[in-house]
Formats: structure tokens, C-alpha cells, sequence
């Protein structure tokens, strides 16, 4: 972090801590070390983005500050996505510079002595998934526009005294126990949609009436009414209907694009047989297609879903992270016009290529149906989601769900697929990806599992279910990110993490061997066994990991024995992602140490 960051934080922990002027000395916040060098002189009470780039937690809870919260000093931390200050005596208001932290994705305040009305510009917050507002003493509305962050799967402000009516959130993302406006002084109708949240998440408020609540809203009376126009919140309600009939319409509207994508994809395929080439076989060399839904969207000049309504609140295309390679908001309209390649089908769908108005280039896949219900469709997304805060996971820029279909939306990666990449290396000859790449890519992809499935692990887990090469992307920097994360119902609960072990098992065995896997995973890792078995182990890895610089035969066998384990038939033999994590780094430490050991001869 620069020195501006540096001094910035340590500002803003003095404002926040004023009856302990120490405190920043304590936890080793100096102006002279950088947070994020990872060593022992670093910061406590913060972490950074992959342990050495830029800040990206600071956690502050129970610690006894009572001063105030200067975000415009915090927010100068430009990756700062998770900020916990609660359980302390923290006074004041939630200043409007809250909104220059561009990436924050949570914000735990609750259990404290904030004050005054919540600031408009929380809604700039494109990123925010959680706010957990609750037991201060907020009070004035909320602003309504907190309700269009599409990706806000979390909101706790119980315990406050707000007042004015609940904005129309998207009700269908927040988990159980994720939305509470209990004990406020909201009234009015709650909007619909919030039937299935517990009637306990709005109780304490006067004022409030209809569904979940048991007290339903008396009709407008000429007498009762205090407004002959319709009231703010009967607007809302019209507005629901409206959102709701859009939501129908646009069912429609796939189920006929669907059918044009099909009938226009047997021609393609025709055209592309003709030519003796295999669509579905090559990655790589996949024909120009469109986009299932595009034509008769574009075509469609007089189209209903008009720009407005589909990007805001009118489509189901749910908005979860702002993407990077574009500063435009993604709007399902626009998807739908963008120019669109195939890339290839898979077992659990295809994936187009789809260039927007701006250049931005982004993923598309296109679920075939997997029979699971949309709502639990979209828990699990939003779900994965907030858990995807690691460098080697991939997140989703949007989702989109209607009874016709599942999209889901990736930034697009230039470098492509590990298995494309190991295909190309056995092409060339191999020697392009030596060994201390290849142990890179397997800490990276071990690091980011494991991350996945301690996140996911309450409430039964959510394995990844299908991991696999091709499911690995390499970023710009050619690190490995995994996709497709939460896309497959995978099994839940005890041993749900065992599948994705064995998943990791054959990678790192591709890894090890040059030998993308073809058809069979479970081939390639009896190959290697009964190699091993013969004693022939040497012969097992890459030849060009084996001639090129820096492998020691003792760490490669190390590796292979993490692969031979991640692969056992048996499932409870297998490590967790975590043990495997920590097998890999060892391995890649000991290989650190002794290439500066050479480099010191
Ligand atoms: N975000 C992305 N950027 C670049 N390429 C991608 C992206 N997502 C997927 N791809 C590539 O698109 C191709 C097709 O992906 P798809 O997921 O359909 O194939 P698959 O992994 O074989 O199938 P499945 O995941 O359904 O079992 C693969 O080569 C994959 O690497």
C-alpha cells in the first residue's frame, strides 16, 4: 500500500479510538511498514488481497472504541471490501464518504451509538452485499434507492429507529436471516415479495401491515385515507405488479428465443459439419455463433423489456459485482443485443463469447436444466457469491433466472482454459510452463478451494461439484481462478467437499503428467498408479518439467504422492482442501528456500 494509504488508516483507527491513543502502535499500524508485506512486522487486525497486494478486510470488533468513524480516511484504501467494527461504543453518524469505498462488499456496524439518518450515497455502493446496521440509534428513512443494489443479500438494521416505508427490495436474495427491520418505526404496506421472510424480521413496528405480518393493510377508505392520490407505498405496489408481469412476459420471450437458438443451432451445426469440423470437440476452434436470445430481440424494435426496467428492477438479471473491463452497469437488454460466440457446450451447458457495445468482452453460460427450482437457484448464486472473495475464484458479474432458463454471466478470460493450456504446451512441445508455474497454479487452485469450502461450510456445504481443467481460467496475470463455482446441485452436508478433492486429484495429476485428461478422469489416475506401482516413477511427469530448471525430483514425487491421496476411490481417505493447501505450500516453501540457496552459491 502507498504511504497515503498508510497514513490514511492510521487516521482514520485515531478517530475511531481516541480514549486509546496507543492503540495503533499496539496493533503495529506504522506509517514505515507496509500492511500487506505478510511478515511478521506487518499489520495486525487487517488482511490484504492474496497476503500481499492491497487491503482488503480491516476487523476491528469488540475493541472497545468509542470515537467516530471518518470514512473518508478509510475509504482511501482503494480494495477495501469487508470493514467489522462492531460490538463497540462507536458515536456519530455514517458519514456520506462511506460511498468512496467502491469495493466494499460488508459492512458490519451493528452494536454501537451511531446516530442520525443513513446517507443517500449508500446506495452508490454497486458492491454491497451485506449491511448489518443494527442496535444503534439510525434513525430518518431509508434511502430507496438501497433497495436497487441488485447483489445486496444481506440487510440488518433491527433495532434503530428508522421510520417512513420499506423500499421494494429484492426480497427473493436475501438467506435465512438475512433481512431485519424489526423494532424500527416503519409503517405502510410491506412491499411484496417478502412473504417467505419470517414475520419476526418486521415485528416492533407500529406502523407496518400485510404479509409476512398477521395485520393486513385496511383498504384505502375515502375516510381513513389521509391522501385521496395513491400513497407512495400503493405506488410500489402497482410497480410490483408491473415487475412481476415483466418477469412473466420475459418467460415467454425466452421460451421463443430458446426455440430460435435451437432451430438456429442445428443449422450451424450443419453448416459446421459440412465442413468436416467438430463443433463441441475443440475448444478452441468453435464456429461464430449468436447469442441463444439475440435475434428477435434485435430485431424487435417495439421490444418490451425496455432498457430502464430490465437493468434496474423490471428483468431477473441480478447484478452481483460491478465488472472491471467495463464502467457501464450491465443491462440485460444490452446482453441480449451484444454479438455472441460459441465457445464450447459442456455437460451442464455452453458458453458464448459475448462482446459489448463498449468493447467489454464477458462469458455466458447458459444452464441446461438441471430440474433444481429457480429460488433455490438463486440462494445458492447469492450465497456463492458473497462467500467468492479469493483471488483464484472466479465471481459471477450477474445471474439470470426465469422459468425458461439460467444464465450466468463471467468476466471474460483472454488467456483461457488450464485445460487448453496444457493441450497447447503437449503441442508446442511442451517448456512453457515450468515447474514453479505448475506448483503456482496448484497452491492457487488448493488456496482457493479451500477458501470456498470453509466460507460455504455452515448450513451444509456447497462443494463446487464440477472441477475440472477446463473449469480452471488463467487471468491476465496467468494465475488460476476457478469457475462455474455453486452451478451444479452438488451434494450437501458431510463429505460434500470429498468430490471437488478428487476433482482438485486429477488436476494436479495433469498438472504433474502434461496429460490433459480426455474423456475419462478416472484413466488418467489409474495410469499413474499403476506407473508407480511398477516403480517407474520418474517416468510419470512431464518431460519438460523433468528436464527443465528448478524441479527436484524429491518435490515432484511429494506433489504426486497430494495427488495420489486427493484421488483415492475411497472417499473419506481423501484429505480436506485445507490439509491439501497447507501439503502444497510446504512443498512450494521448501522449493522457495532451496532456489535461494542456489542462487546464493
Ligand atoms: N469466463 C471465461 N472466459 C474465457 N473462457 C471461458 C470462460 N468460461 C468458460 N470458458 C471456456 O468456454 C469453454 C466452454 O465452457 P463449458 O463450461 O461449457 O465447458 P466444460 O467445462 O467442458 O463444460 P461443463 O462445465 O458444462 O461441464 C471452455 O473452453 C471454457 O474454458
Amino acid at each position: 500500500e502507498s504511504d497515503d494509504v498508510r497514513k490514511s488508516l492510521i487516521r482514520f483507527l485515531e478517530k475511531l479510538s481516541p480514549n486509546d491513543p496507543q492503540l495503533a502502535q499496539r496493533l503495529g499500524w506504522n506509517a514505515s511498514t507496509d500492511p500487506c508485506n505478510g511478515t511478521a512486522v506487518g499489520w495486525s487486525n487487517l488482511t490484504c488481497i492474496d497476503k500481499k497486494m492491497a487491503v482488503q478486510t480491516i476487523s476491528l470488533e469488540g475493541m472497545g472504541l468509542n470515537g467516530t468513524i471518518d470514512a473518508g480516511e478509510l475509504c482511501r484504501a482503494p480494495s477495501l471490501a469487508v470493514v467489522r467494527l462492531q460490538d463497540n461504543f462507536i458515536r456519530g453518524i455514517l458519514p456520506a464518504e462511506i460511498s468512496n469505498c467502491a469495493n466494499l462488499m460488508h459492512l458490519y456496524l451493528r452494536n454501537n451509538q451511531l446516530v442520525g439518518s443513513l446517507p443517500s450515497s449508500l446506495a452508490d455502493l454497486g458492491n454491497l452485499k451485506l449491511l448489518d446496521l443494527s442496535n444503534n440509534n439510525f434513525s430518518g428513512e431509508l434511502p430507496a434507492a438501497l433497495s436497487r443494489i441488485s447483489g445486496l443479500s444481506g440487510f440488518l438494521v433491527q433495532n434503530n429507529n428508522l421510520n417512513g416505508s420499506i423500499p421494494g427490495f429484492w426480497f427473493r436474495n436475501f438467506g435465512a436471516g438475512y433481512f431485519n427491520v424489526s423494532y424500527n418505526q416503519f409503517s405502510g404496506p410491506i412491499p411484496e415479495g417478502a412473504e417467505d421472510i419470517g414475520s419476526a424480521s418486521f415485528s416492533g413496528n407500529q406502523g407496518l401491515c400485510g404479509r409476512p405480518l398477521p395485520n393486513a393493510c385496511s383498504p384505502p377508505s375515502p375516510s381513513s385515507s389521509p391522501s385521496p392520490s395513491p400513497s407512495p407505498d400503493q405506488g410500489k405496489k402497482d410497480h410490483w405488479g408491473t415487475r412481476e408481469k415483466l418477469i412473466l412476459f420475459s418467460g415467454y420471450i425466452a421460451l421463443g428465443l430458446f426455440l430460435l437458438a435451437y432451430a438456429a443451432y442445428r443449422v450451424l451445426r450443419k453448416k459446421a459439419a459440412k465442413r468436416n469440423k467438430k463443433i463441441a470437440a475443440s475448444e478452441s476452434s468453435s464456429p461464430k455463433s449468436s447469442f441463444t436470445m439475440n435475434k428477435t430481440v434485435a430485431t424487435g424494435s417495439e421490444h418490451p423489456i425496455s432498457t430502464e426496467s430490465a437493468a434496474t428492477e423490471g428483468s431477473t438479471l441480478v447484478v452481483l459485482k460491478k465488472s472491471t473491463t467495463t464502467a457501464a452497469e450491465l443491462k440485460f437488454e444490452e446482453l441480449l443485443k451484444a454479438p455472441a460466440e460459441l465457445l464450447g457446450r459442456g455437460r451442464f451447458g455452453s458458453v458464448y463469447k459475448v462482446v459489448m457495445a463498449d468493447g467489454a468482452a464477458l462469458a455466458v453460460k447458459r444452464l441446461k436444466d438441471s430440474g433444481g427450482s429457480g429460488a433455490e437457484f438463486r440462494r445458492r448464486m447469492v450465497r456463492v457469491d458473497m462467500a467468492a472473495r479469493h483471488p483464484n475464484v472466479l465471481p459471477a458479474v450477474a445471474f439470470y433466472c426465469s422459468s425458461q432458463g439460467k444464465l450466468v454471466v463471467y468476466e471474460f478470460q483472454q488467456n483461457g482454459s488450464l485445460l487448453n493450456l496444457l493441450r497447447g504446451s503437449n503441442r508446442a512441445g511442451g517448456g512453457a510452463f515450468d515447474w514453479s508455474w505448475r506448483l503456482r497454479v496448484a497452491a492457487g487452485i488448493a488456496e482457493g478451494l479451500a477458501f470456498m469450502h470453509k466460507e460455504l461450510d455452515s448450513e451444509g456445504l456447497i462443494g463446487h461439484g464440477n472441477l475440472k481443467s477446463s473449469n480452471i481460467l488463467m487471468n491476465a496475470g496467468m494465475d488460476p481462478c476457478i469457475s462455474e463455482y455453486g452451478l451444479v446441485v452438488a451434494n450437501a452436508g458431510d463429505g460434500a467437499d470429498k468430490p471437488d478433492v478428487y476433482g482438485f486429484g486429477i488436476i494436479l495429476l495433469e498438472l504433474l503428467t502434461g496429460k490433459p485428461v480426455q474423456n475419462d478422469p478416472q484413466e488418467l489416475a489409474k495410469w499413474v498408479n499403476s506407473v508407480v506401482r511398477e516403480e517407474w516413477t520418474v517416468e510419470v511427469f512431464d518431460k519438460s518439467i523433468v528436464s527443465g530448471a528448478g524441479a527436484s525430483e524429491e518435490r515432484m514425487v511429494q506433489m504426486l504422492q497430494v495427488g495420489l491421496r486427493c484421488v483415492n476411490p475411497s472417499a473419506k481417505a481423501r484429505p480436506s482442501m485445507d490439509q491439501v493447501a497447507s501439503m502444497i505450500n510446504a512443498v512450494r516453501e521448501e522449493d522457495e528456500r532451496s532456489l535461494l540457496v542456489s542462487e546464493s552459491e
